[in-house]
């Protein structure tokens, strides 16, 4: 029996096109200015150490470090200091009305319903656990906060490794046999399923023909009670 539900962002809940159209771009347009004005800033330093860090630059200064993140940008890194600097410069952006987090039609009805079943509901993301709190926060369908009981980031591990998946198993505090995640992408899908979890792949566009996971096309097609 399906206790609780963890979801994936880009791709299965909201169209790829918001996160690299939207999203993307305005982080990179205020990139520059916003680590400029904010380096000294506790989170801003902690963001812009683990990106020293993860370049093998320890003396990186602020425009090579702006640099190397404009290209981790360009190049879709998920890179834990990016993912919280995108988080930290998507707030303004969410807050002054300049764009509302995209969500499939099929997304609400069926997150809805599912609380209603008594079924817990998750998310987990490359995106900071910030962000995903803002693109839901300030949906196009308003606040949706409150619908979630966690949400789960690359704090826990890489989304295409099964060690992180045993890590919010843990941290939800239900056995595996009993979640299901919902994903776009057949490796993270094979991570969950190696884990133990149950899995359903989002196919809202092109086909995936080497997955070997129970595919639909919107949330409506998704019975937790039938799983
Ligand atoms: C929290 S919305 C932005 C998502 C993001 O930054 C990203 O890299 C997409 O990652 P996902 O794991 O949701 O595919
Ligand atoms: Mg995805």
């Amino acid at each position: 029996m399906i206790r609780a539900i963890v979801t994936d962002i880009e791709g299965t809940t909201s169209d790829i096109q918001f996160v690299h159209q939207v999203l993307f771009p305005y982080a990179r347009q205020h990139l520059a200015a916003y680590v400029r004005e904010y380096h000294a800033d506790e989170n801003v330093a902690a963001a812009l150490n683990a990106v020293r860090e993860e370049s093998a630059a320890p003396q990186a200064s602020l425009e090579e470090l702006i640099t190397t993140l404009t290209n981790y940008i360009d190049e879709d890194r998920k890179s834990p200091g990016l993912k919280a600097l995108q988080g930290m410069i998507w707030r303004a952006g969410y807050v002054e009305g300049q764009f509302t987090g995209y969500l499939y039609p099929d997304v609400l009805p069926a997150f809805e319903r599912w609380q209603q079943q008594g079924i817990g509901l998750y998310v987990y993301s490359s995106g900071s656990v910030a962000a995903q709190k803002l693109l839901f926060g300030y949906s196009d369908e308003g606040d949706l906060t409150s619908l979630f009981s966690g949400y789960f980031d690359t704090g826990v591990g890489a989304k295409r490794e099964a060690q992180s998946y045993r890590n919010i198993a843990e941290k939800i505090g239900l056995a595996p046999a009993s979640l299901l995640f919902l994903s776009d992408i057949h490796q993270e899908l094979d991570a969950a399923a190696d884990a133990g979890w149950h899995t359903v792949q989002l196919i809202r566009g092109e086909a995936d023909n080497a997955s070997r996971h129970h595919q639909v096309t919107d949330f409506s097609q998704i019975k937790p009670e039938s799983i």
